[in-house]
């Protein structure tokens, strides 16, 4: 299982340090939707310089015109991109156009899907996508009562190549990796911990 960072920070400054720190353990470095909105597409180009032997995701969230936002981030660097899961087929079809023609990855998130989530995973993935992103959103995670384990149940029955995000941290992780998941995403699991380079550390000994 590869584990993934996603930087959710602000600033180009702040995600180049954050990525400086944690580089070393893991494989997938993301610039979260809310960097690229704040810092711009050449953000995904300033990590990409800073790291080029690690795969860079730009979680851009496409919602519409799919093949040309993921022309944008594959033009500034980028090596996978996400589209919604929940748009409609042909932007993720555009999406998967471009990563053709660039020989990139597409992943669709499934945030905000829960009714038929595993229906719908199944829908994109023949649609061209690499992997599905089973997702619980910032938001979602806030509320009273929420747990990673309907992400993981609807991963294990999909029968596609999957990763998990949604508050993934030391104690989940395992579980992660047990239901079979490709990537493990992790934010405030590493970007919130005192040491962020010692809590990435620390994740890829639980999955290794
Ligand atoms: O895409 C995101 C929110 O929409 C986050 O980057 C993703 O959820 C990972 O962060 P965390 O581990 O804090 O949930």
């Amino acid at each position: 299982m590869r584990l993934q960072v996603a930087l959710d920070v602000l600033d180009v400054g702040s995600a180049l340090a954050l990525a400086r720190q944690v580089a070393g353990e893991v494989d997938i470095l993301e610039l979260g939707t809310p960097l690229v909105k704040s810092a711009g597409i050449s953000a995904v180009t300033a990590v990409k310089a800073a790291h080029p032997d690690k795969l860079v995701f730009a979680d851009l969230k496409t919602a519409d015109a799919g093949e040309l936002e993921a022309t944008l981030a594959f033009e500034a660097g980028a090596d996978l991109v996400t589209v919604m899961g929940a748009a409609d087929d042909d932007t993720v079809r555009g999406a998967v156009a471009a990563g053709r023609k660039y020989g990139k990855e597409v992943v669709a998130d499934m945030i905000s899907v829960t009714e038929g989530r595993v229906a719908r995973i199944r829908e994109v993935a023949k649609l061209g996508v690499s992997f599905v992103e089973i997702h619980a959103g910032l938001d979602e995670q806030a509320r009273p009562g929420y747990s990673i384990d309907t992400l993981l149940a609807d991963g294990r029955e999909a029968g596609v190549a999957f990763s998990i995000a949604g508050g993934v941290k030391a104690a989940t992780i395992g579980l992660v990796k047990d239901a079979g998941a490709a990537v493990a995403v992790v934010g405030g699991g590493i970007y919130n911990a005192p040491d962020p380079a010692a809590a990435a550390r620390e994740l890829r000994r639980l999955t290794a």
